[in-house]
């Protein structure tokens, strides 16, 4: 099965992808929408993208992007995400990474690095390749970009402000593979409404079924300011007839939007 994710090799999500990639090859690409849009377009059956991180919160790209195109999440994988400074050696004055890893390593930055220039890049994998071209450039990432005979050294490790630092991926796929069956389901709301107690009606469904949220989240539509698209996550499957039922609902408060079942799944921990 041909999957994607977001590269050069050696970012956090390749790690993810590798997990459950069952020794299948791995293509890579610079952003997660064009990993998306990749899988909606049938390019590659599976992607691989980072949704949620325990220190900064939601990757807003990735929420984004599925909210515009059309995919399905058929896993979720966690992964403790554990950083290190690596560099040719001392003599750098800027620090490439992940926006982030960048924010994910605020705290010790600020402390250690508080003249460095900090330069936010399309992975952390990258910010490890300028790194590897140039001196004057350190990157943060996994410890084991420096595993290569590539000139790298680990200058330090565990720099995120948080020991419980983890990050929360997508397995997405085309829709046709959508599954009704595991333990969680992510769905995206769009009421395309604005009056007062509408997002506690559209939540009432689910709290009348015994049904626990797990997660949401506001985006803006895109469409004008103070419109929002609602990112929810349930612990209840789509083959369940209390989501069905409660979904009836949510769809008829939403009857001048949409509402988009991503589908559902089970957690899978990965621990590395
Ligand atoms: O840059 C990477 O290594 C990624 O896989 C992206 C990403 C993210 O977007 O959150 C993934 C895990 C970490 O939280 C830091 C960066």
């Amino acid at each position: 099965m041909a999957a994607v994710t977001l590269g050069p090799e050696g970012t956090y999500s390749h790690r993810a992808a590798s997990a459950i990639a069952d020794g299948d090859e791995i293509a890579f690409r610079q952003s997660v929408t064009s990993i998306v849009d990749a899988v909606a377009s049938r390019e590659y059956d599976r992607g691989v993208i980072p949704i949620e991180n325990s220190i900064e919160g939601s990757v807003t790209e990735s929420l984004d992007a599925l909210s515009e195109y059309n995919v399905s999440v058929v896993r979720e994988i966690v992964t403790p995400i554990r950083h290190a400074l690596l560099a040719q050696g001392d003599g750098f004055d800027t620090i490439a990474s992940h926006s982030q890893a960048l924010a994910q390593c605020r705290t010790y930055l600020e402390s250690e690095y508080p003249s460095a220039t900090l330069e936010a890049v399309a992975s952390t994998a990258q910010g490890v390749e300028f790194a590897r071209e140039d001196a004057s450039v350190a990157g943060i990432g996994h410890p084991a970009n420096a595993d290569q005979n590539n000139g790298l050294e680990v200058l330090a490790e565990d720099i995120q402000d948080q020991d419980s630092n983890a990050t929360r991926f997508f397995a997405i796929a085309p829709t046709d593979d959508r599954s009704t069956g595991g333990g969680k389901t992510s769905l995206v709301v769009y009421p395309n409404a604005n009056y007062p107690g509408l997002l506690l009606e559209l939540l009432e469904p689910f709290a009348e079924r015994d049904i626990n949220l797990t997660r949401v989240e506001s985006r803006p539509s895109g469409e004008r300011l103070g419109d929002y698209v609602f990112h929810v996550d349930i612990e209840a499957g789509l083959y369940e007839s209390r989501t069905e039922d409660a979904l009836e609902d949510v769809e008829s408060l939403a009857e001048n939007g949409w509402v988009k079942r991503l589908g559902s799944y089970d957690t899978e921990h990965v621990v590395e």
